[in-house]
């Protein structure tokens, strides 16, 4: 992977703590290994920044670093959370995004994960056919897409990490060059990570997308298990199909545990009421025992999923996304079962690529992501005016307004505190945290039928295949 990627934590391997890494320009000496270019995104928790690496081994290789903003209690980044981080360095997959370095700044504990660079996301993908070229996404590249997803999917959940917030955005896809059309899923493992220490930034406005939760977290479950990411792949996949989310509640401020009855509402809408019959363990939901008016009380005829996906209710594609969307998370369909559907055995067949389709079928060309060249890492100032950036990037001018990476519609959070660049080191976390401690990845919650001792073993053995199925096997012939 790329520079220092095993090397522990980075860099100058300066493990003080009183600001000795600064350089005279007040840089921290880690950023020294690279050329940042500028914001490309926004998210809940911080600002994402393009970089390329200027070790001679890698030079000039792309990275995505996401800057944790503090909390507004100025506490920074726990241990307990730079375990979990550490133990994230560990997984590798072909369909997981990398994190390859981690930097902490130790004044105040604030955080920045260094992962490879993908030029297009799903929201992206999504976003250019239903707005500029107004056709669906073919066929081959749905179910492409769809497959990696689950792939990387079933990986990490093998590994006892649930995503938790899969959404459009962060999944990503390579552009050019030998991975190209490679789907990576990003911001894996971070949920836990965010709640505790690094808490959403709730007051500054933050609105957090709701539309791909599960009903069981909607209703407030305690305990919940990798199906609530399936649920989030259902979304996703009717998503792709139909070019619109599938269930847009309206979005509400962050707050600790929120109660999303529009959300809820518009699930109900498409799918009809759940009933005690068919997910016997909703009796025990906090909003369902207490909100006897709305959720209970309020009958919801069952649409039908098929008025909104268009797809014909005989087809695999349905048959795979009514599994994914049951309601009862015992029920619905894990990753590893949904990568054995029909659906993946029918032509087209999903291949590695998932952006060049088969031939005839017309390759689109996704913009790449439009990069803020006025925006460095405090988040605030002028790096320099806007210019080219090499390497296929768009400019800063081509952008809405002078900060303006495209609103998403999912987070937009006030610009963060100025932080402290002085006594920014990076530092071997792995011994630091206690890694190869044998330790469990802070009580990640564990997926349905892994046995925990196993997990240890799994996390470490890096076999991007992980004994599950690979692509399906005619698929060949189009990687
Ligand atoms: N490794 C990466 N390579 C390229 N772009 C990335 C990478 N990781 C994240 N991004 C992009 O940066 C932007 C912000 O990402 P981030 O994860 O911070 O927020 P988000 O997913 O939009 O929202 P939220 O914080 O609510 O999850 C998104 O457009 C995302 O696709």
């Amino acid at each position: 992977m790329g520079d220092g990627g095993n090397r522990g934590l980075v860099s100058s391997g300066n493990s003080n703590h009183n600001g000795g890494n600064s350089n005279s320009s007040n840089k921290p000496e880690w950023l020294l290994q690279y050329d940042l270019i500028g914001k490309i995104g926004e998210g809940t928790y911080g600002l994402v920044f393009l970089a390329r690496t200027k070790t001679p081994s890698n030079r000039g290789k792309s990275i995505a670093i996401k800057k944790f903003k503090q909390s507004k209690d100025g506490d920074g980044v726990s241990p307990t959370a730079i375990r979990e981080i550490m133990l994230l360095r560990e997984i590798t997959h072909e369909n997981v995004v990398k994190l390859v370095n981690v930097h902490i700044n130790h004044t105040d504990m604030s955080l920045y994960l260094a992962f490879d660079y993908a030029e297009h996301d799903l929201y992206e993908i999504i976003r250019h056919h239903r707005d500029k070229v107004n056709h669906a996404i073919n066929q081959y590249t749905v179910k492409s897409l769809l497959w990696q997803l689950l792939n990387g999917l079933n990986y990490l959940h093998s590994n006892w990490i649930i995503h938790r917030d899969l959404k459009p955005s962060n999944i990503l896809v390579m552009g050019d060059g030998e991975e190209q059309g490679v789907v990576k899923i990003a911001d894996f493992g971070l949920a836990r990570v965010y709640q505790a220490p690094l808490k959403p930034l709730s007051e500054n406005g933050v609105v957090v997308t709701i539309w791909y939760r599960a009903p069981e977290l909607l209703l407030g479950a305690k305990h919940y298990t990798s199906a609530v990411d399936m649920w989030a792949v259902g979304c996703i996949f009717a998503e792709l199909l139909t070019l619109k989310p599938l269930f847009q509640g309206a979005e509400v401020k962050a707050t600790p545990n929120p109660f999303q009855l529009d959300q809820l509402d518009k699930i109900f809408k498409v799918l009809g009421h759940p009933t005690i019959e068919k997910w016997p363990t909703l009796a025990n939901l906090p909003h369902w025992q207490n909100d006897l008016q709305h959720i209970q009380g309020h009958k919801y005829d069952n649409h039908g999923l098929h008025g909104f996906v268009h797809i014909s209710p005989k087809s695999p594609a349905f048959d795979l996304l009514s599994k994914m969307l049951e309601y009862d998370p015992r029920k619905r369909i894990t990753a590893a079962q949904a990568l054995d559907h029909e659906y993946f055995r029918l032509e087209p067949l999903p291949g590695r690529n998932a952006l060049v389709p088969s031939q005839g079928e017309k390759v689109v060309n996704y913009p790449t992501r439009p990069v803020d060249t006025t925006t460095d890492f405090e988040g605030t100032t002028s790096l320099q005016p806007s210019q080219p950036v090499s390497s296929g990037n768009a400019v800063a001018g081509n952008m809405a307004g002078v900060h303006g990476v495209p609103n998403r519609g999912v987070a937009r959070p006030i610009i963060g505190v100025r932080m402290q660049s002085q006594g920014i080191a990076g530092y071997n976390l792995g011994s630091q945290a206690g890694m190869g401690g044998g330790m469990n990845p802070g009580g990640i919650p564990m997926q349905r039928g892994v046995n925990p001792q196993a997990h240890q073993q799994q996390l470490r053995r890096k076999d991007p295949g992980m004994g599950m199925s690979g692509y399906p096997q005619q698929k060949q012939r189009r990687m």
